[in-house]
């Protein structure tokens, strides 16, 4: 089609106190001053190319509002007849678009119109709305909102009235909000109550609020569906709703990752504009049971050990894993798995392969998975037994304040994979080595021959909790006495939730939930100078 048919409206309106040309495309919205063609405002000549110009897709509108502004010459006449206001026709909008600041942070911008009359502003208003309603940018119309308003620094419910609440509004989102009573609370509720009138469900917290919303959703899903107990071989359903976060918690890797930053404005940005991300799920299995879903950190040992003693320390807030990270750094503890894994069959991808995942990442969206395959079939099963300090599955980059690059920068969030990150036993400066890269952006984490990694579809994780029977002790009475020595057992770190149980069955999810996040955006890849191709003026001037 040629960019020309795309033209929905285009008019002359006053922009910043000058005559601009304003085109609403069905993709984007195009203003700026003319080169050519009459200043009289409504008329312009045709072929005309804009001097500068600003576009905007119609993705990153968040609202066009009417806006009341006394016009010069009312103001004039006003004063002359002595009168302080009188009810204006309304003959200007303002769009409020997305603005990026920097370092992945989106701000408001208002960009404000002024039409010759209130007729044409009107038109305006009706046209862009009706490009906002449109169901192929997916926009959310009706919210469930959980609030934890003890998780982090304990401001989420100052967070969602003051900065959150405001935007919804602007941009005609209704929220049903629920400020939870205790822990588990969002999940219960998810898993019995009727959702049918939600386009998606959010929260205002961290990762483990997020982990109830996640589980109670997979629930409600699996349920709804008829599966009930479901071993690794089952196909899960995906869910209809969608998942959000708005960052109010203490490590908030989930929103971290997805928008490359934890500030809640740019979260709420992206669940207004509507843009969904693929994730990928891991279901965490015993038996023919799934224990719990896990998207971001599922970690044993070391991570594990620090969750349950950070839980403790819960009054200092996000510093409460710093303390509990550097008390289980001094004490050393090593303990010992038999693990098995199915390795990714594509020898490109692997966690060392230095690939970034971002908006649209091209490597998500061409892996193939065959879902219908047996795992269990596969000889391509692999095993790794010793002894470790810390044994980490990350399924999505995890990137935090802890570590802004990552856990495993080039882990993706929907290639179908988790990556094993393995720290065998060392020496404590070895451990904090690694870990100090884990923290800084510069070096390779896992350059370290200590370190071992895997990008795995499934893996079963057994501990071993007793050395190996030891001969060398003899008794009192010179007999040979067989011994065993007990070896430390740890839990699981899953999404910031403890899980008990030592021997689980993991398996990854292809792209399981849509989570509202546009994914990271390549900022050194931003256009700036020229709209997208269906610009008319710019493909005219390329
Ligand atoms: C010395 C530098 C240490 C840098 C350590 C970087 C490790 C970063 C690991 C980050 C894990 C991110 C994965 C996500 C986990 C979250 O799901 C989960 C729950 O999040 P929520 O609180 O929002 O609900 N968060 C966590 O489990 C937090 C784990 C954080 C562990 C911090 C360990 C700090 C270690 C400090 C050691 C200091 C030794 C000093 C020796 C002189
Ligand atoms: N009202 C509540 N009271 C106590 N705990 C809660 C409440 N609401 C949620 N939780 C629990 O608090 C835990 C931590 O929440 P989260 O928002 O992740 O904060 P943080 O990042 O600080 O850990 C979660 O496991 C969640 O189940
Ligand atoms: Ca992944």
């Amino acid at each position: 089609m040629e960019a020309a048919d795309n033209v929905l409206l285009k008019t002359v309106l006053i922009h910043n106190k000058k005559n601009c040309l304003v085109t609403l495309f069905s993709t984007h919205i195009c203003w700026g001053l003319m080169s050519c063609g009459a200043d009289a405002i409504g008329q312009y000549l045709e072929p005309f190319y804009y001097q500068r110009h600003e576009s905007v897709p119609i993705q990153e509108i968040i609202a066009i509002t009417p806006e009341k502004i006394q016009h010069a010459q009312e103001k004039k006449q006003n004063a002359s007849l002595g009168i302080e206001l009188i009810s204006l026709e309304t003959r200007s909008f303002c769009l409020h678009v997305v603005k990026r600041v920097g370092g992945h942070r989106w701000r408001v911008r208002k960009v404000i119109f002024d039409c010759p009359d209130g007729q044409a502003c009107g038109d305006w208003i009706d046209a862009v709305q009706s490009r906002l309603n449109s169901k192929e940018y997916g926009r959310p119309k009706h919210l469930l909102t959980f609030i934890n308003p003890f998780g982090g620094k304990r401001k989420a419910v100052k967070i969602y009235e003051e900065k959150i609440e405001p935007l919804f509004y602007l941009a005609g989102i209704a929220s049903e909000v629920i400020v939870t009573e205790r822990a588990n609370h969002a999940h219960d509720y998810i898993l019995e109550e009727d959702l049918r009138h939600y386009d998606g469900i959010i929260c205002v917290g961290g990762d483990g609020m997020f982990a109830e919303l996640l589980n109670g959703l997979l629930r409600r899903t699996q349920q709804d569906a008829g599966i009930h107990d479901a071993n690794q071989e089952t196909k899960l359903v995906n869910p209809r709703l969608k998942l959000g976060v708005i960052p109010g918690g203490s490590t908030d890797a989930v929103v971290y990752t997805t928008c490359g930053i934890n500030d809640p404005v740019t979260s709420a940005l992206h669940i207004i504009i509507g843009e969904t991300v693929g994730v990928d799920v891991c279901s965490i299995h015993q038996e023919n049971q799934i224990l719990r879903y896990c998207v971001s950190m599922l970690a044993y040992g070391y991570f594990g050990d620090v969750l349950i003693d950070s839980e403790k320390h819960r009054w200092m807030g996000p510093k409460r894993y710093d303390w509990s990270g550097f008390k289980r750094w001094c004490k050393k503890f090593v303990y010992e798995a038999e693990i098995s894994y199915l390795e990714c069959p594509d020898t490109r991808h692997h966690p060392r392969d230095g690939s970034r995942c971002f908006a649209g990442c091209e490597i998500c969206n061409s892996i193939q998975h065959s879902e219908g395959e047996s795992l269990y079939s596969d000889d391509k099963w692999q095993t790794f037994q010793g002894r470790f300090i810390s044994f980490q599955s990350i399924t999505m980059p995890c990137r935090c304040d802890l570590s802004p690059n990552g856990v495993s920068p080039s882990q993706h969030l929907s290639n179908g994979y988790t990556d094993l990150i393995i720290a065998k036993e060392c020496s404590q400066v070895d451990f904090l080595r690694h870990m100090w890269r884990v923290k800084s952006k510069t070096t390779d984490q896992f350059d370290f021959d200590f370190v071992e990694v895997h990008r795995v579809k499934a893996f079963k994780f057994r501990p071993i909790l007793e050395d190996g029977e030891d001969e060398e002790n003899d008794d009192s009475n010179g007999r040979q006495r067989l011994r065993t020595r007990q070896l430390r057992a740890s839990s699981w770190n899953c999404d910031g939730e403890v899980l008990t149980e030592g021997f689980i069955d993991v398996k990854v999810h292809h792209q399981l939930i849509k989570l509202f996040a546009r994914n990271i955006e390549d900022e050194r890849q931003l256009k700036t100078d020229f709209c997208e191709t269906s610009c008319y003026s710019c493909s005219a001037r390329r």
